[in-house]
């Protein structure tokens, strides 16, 4: 592939390996951008629009992103800030995984409980420009001398390991489920900041021409997104019953209503938040909705 071949094509960063690479291909795969990736190649055309992938490490995207080198890219709300490009890029939409927090962890058997504790001490971390903002604003609250602030060093991974062999006296670093803490025996003692996956693009982008391709991904993602985030739910109810029904599941403008052979009873199907399913069929089960069927969809435009 040479550089001709992309030329007018919309650039689309997508994070190479990680966390952050699957669930990006099953967003692609729900839009509908169809391409096929060769081994070894960070670049390839998309079939069915003028799009061309650029499979880049997620740390790097805020800065091809901000500096327009590329239009579109996804990566996490942490390493755009760690890479200091949030005046640059604009953020167009949250995507739901990625959810982690950056938290202060120290050892759990050890004498220091609190970051007033740890101020002043050694912090190993891959979140340099964050944890340096973060323990510059608690020296400066503390009034701690020159020579007494918190010394922040880097890593490049295993950050967790750097208590355990004496590097430092407490980290900075990603938290999701807390399994990998605890079995590093440390423990959170405070939140810098919380991260999820979002779409960007550059703030001053090089190619307004492609700004409709933009809209067009954009709003198929958000597609996606909100199909994952909502399901169908379906149940018969009595007529009498129906305004405490819609209490329970209101939908997003108002649950569509079908009368049934029965006068006395109507179908209802209306879209409800995952996260809020199980507490409201436990509630229309209670006011007597029968046959509660619940789907999921594929894709949505909400
Ligand atoms: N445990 C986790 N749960 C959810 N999201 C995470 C988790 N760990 C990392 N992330 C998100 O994924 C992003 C990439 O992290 P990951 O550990 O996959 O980096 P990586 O691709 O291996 O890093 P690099 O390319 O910089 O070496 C993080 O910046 C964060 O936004
Ligand atoms: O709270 P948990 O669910 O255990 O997740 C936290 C871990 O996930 C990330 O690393 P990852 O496993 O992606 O590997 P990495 O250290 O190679 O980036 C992060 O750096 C933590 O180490």
């Amino acid at each position: 592939m040479n550089a001709d071949s992309l030329d007018g094509r919309l650039l689309f960063a997508i994070p190479k390996k990680g966390r952050l690479h699957e669930k990006c291909l099953e967003l692609l795969a729900g839009a509908d951008i169809q391409f096929r990736r060769h081994a070894r190649l960070d670049v390839c055309l998309v079939k069915n629009h003028n799009i061309a992938l650029v499979f880049l490490p997620a740390s790097d995207i805020p800065s091809f992103v901000g500096k327009g080198n590329v239009d579109l890219g996804i990566t996490g709300q942490d390493v755009i800030l760690e890479s200091e490009m949030q005046e640059h890029v604009t953020e167009t939409l949250k995507l739901g995984f990625g959810k982690c927090a950056l938290q202060v962890q120290v050892p759990e058997a050890g004498d220091i409980k609190t970051v007033e504790d740890l101020a002043g001490k050694r912090v190993v971390t891959s979140f340099e420009v964050l944890a340096g903002q973060y323990f510059k604003s608690l020296d400066d609250r503390l009034q701690l001398p020159e020579d007494k602030r918190t010394k922040i060093e880097y890593v490049g991974g295993s950050v967790e390991a750097a208590c355990s062999l004496g590097l430092a006296d407490g980290i900075v670093d990603l938290v999701e489920s807390g399994d990998t803490m605890r079995a590093a025996g440390l423990h959170a003692i405070a939140t810098v900041l919380q991260t999820e996956a979002v779409l960007i693009k550059s703030s001053t982008p090089k190619h307004p021409a492609l700004e409709p391709l933009i809209q067009l991904v954009t709003s198929r993602i958000a597609g996606v997104v909100a199909a994952g985030r909502y399901v169908v739910c379906e149940y018969n109810i009595r007529r009498t019953k129906l305004h405490d029904a819609a209490a329970i599941t209101p939908g997003r403008r108002a649950p569509t209503i079908s009368p049934l052979e029965d006068e006395e009873w109507v179908a209802v199907s209306v879209m409800v938040e995952k996260s809020k399913i199980a507490n409201a069929m436990d509630e229309l089960a209670k006011i007597g909705a029968e046959d509660i069927m619940i789907f999921n969809l594929d894709n949505c435009r909400v």
